[in-house]
């Protein structure tokens, strides 16, 4: 289906590329960030959950992550950003196209039980027993393979859908065990649970639909974030080196493709620069150090296209 807004109290958006965007939660801070820096302005007036963008032909729409992968699986939307768990629970896997992660919103789907039930050790000591979670079909899979029946409908294992704060479903009695999301673990802590088993590892992703209606517009919104992950993920690196170490140099910074080096004003020094991962900056800046490098700078990456 092609996709189209229909509300006659809004501008046309019909030759708009509709980019769906998290309404609120965990992913919110980090996308409305990456629409900043991939240059995408736009004014959101309070309750509207549409935003026409001023400096491209894109309009925004801001709906819940849990259902953005449907809207573009189906084509009412065109681009946009949701959890991996997300498109795995809503079984659009193969009506969406990924085309790149994006790095923030890394967590687990776990299966969690109360520490205090300590025969529990693992999912299938759970398998007929009382499962509440926001992932049911996920979860249902998951104990169709334990059960070992093909239909996940057929599971003798109670999945009972809630929508949020799922940790508490095993205090107040509703769950045997749950499945949710950890990050940092303190909302499974608090609650006294524990992790005995994972079903997704997940982070977030820009995904567009099969048959998107503005490719090249999508195209250049991907060009645009991986421009912005890459100077997230790289810094620059200039120092200078004698010409018969430069080999050795080179070898602990090879760069992305192949390092720019330039003759220095005095005899027999050239001054490198290069890309480096910051994961490795300090172990690389004492190799540098060690092979003889000098004058060692080290300068943020604002944006890069590759
Ligand atoms: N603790 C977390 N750490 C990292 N990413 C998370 C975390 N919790 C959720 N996510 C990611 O964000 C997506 C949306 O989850 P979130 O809990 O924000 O949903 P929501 O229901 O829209 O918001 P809220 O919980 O505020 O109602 C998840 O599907 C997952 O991909
Ligand atoms: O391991 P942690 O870092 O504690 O994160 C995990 C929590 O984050 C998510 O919930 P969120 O706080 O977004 O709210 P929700 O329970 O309303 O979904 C998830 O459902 C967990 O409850």
């Amino acid at each position: 289906m092609a996709a189209a807004y229909i509300n006659t109290s809004l501008p046309d958006v019909s030759d708009r590329m509709l980019f769906a965007v998290p309404k609120k939660g965990r992913l919110y801070d980090q996308c409305l960030g990456l629409l900043n820096n991939i240059g995408i302005e736009f004014n959101r007036k309070p309750r509207h959950d549409i935003a026409l963008v001023s400096n491209m032909p894109i309009a925004l729409v801001f709906l819940p992550a849990a259902d953005i992968a449907t809207y573009v699986a189906k084509g009412n939307i065109d681009i946009g950003i949701t959890g991996l768990d997300i498109i795995r629970e809503s079984q659009t896997e193969n009506d969406v196209a990924e085309l790149m992660r994006l790095g923030f919103g890394k967590c687990k789907l776990q299966v969690q039980v109360p520490v205090a039930s300590g025969h529990v050790r693992t999912a299938a000591d759970l398998v007929g027993k009382r499962i509440v979670t926001s992932f049911i079909n996920l979860t249902r899979q998951r104990f169709a393979e334990l059960e070992g029946v093909a239909d996940p409908a057929q599971i003798r294992t109670q999945v009972r859908f809630v929508s949020g704060s799922v940790e508490a479903a095993c205090g107040l009695g509703l769950a045997d065990g749950i499945v949710d999301l950890v990050e940092s673990g303190d909302t499974m802590r608090a609650a006294g649970l524990h992790a005995i088993d994972t079903i997704v590892d997940t982070e977030s992703v820009l995904i567009t639909n099969k048959a998107p209606r503005f490719p090249r517009l999508a195209d250049t919104i991907k060009q645009r974030v991986e421009g912005i992950l890459t100077a997230r993920r790289y810094v620059l690196c200039q120092y200078n080196i004698r010409r018969p170490d430069l080999e050795r140099a080179c070898h602990v910074t090879p760069g992305r493709q192949a390092p720019t080096v330039t003759p220095l004003e005095q005899d027999g020094w050239v001054a490198v620069s290069v890309m480096i991962e910051k994961r490795s900056l300090a172990d690389n800046m004492d190799a540098l150090k060690d092979v003889g490098a000098t004058d060692i700078l080290v300068l943020d990456i604002v944006n890069a296209r590759a």
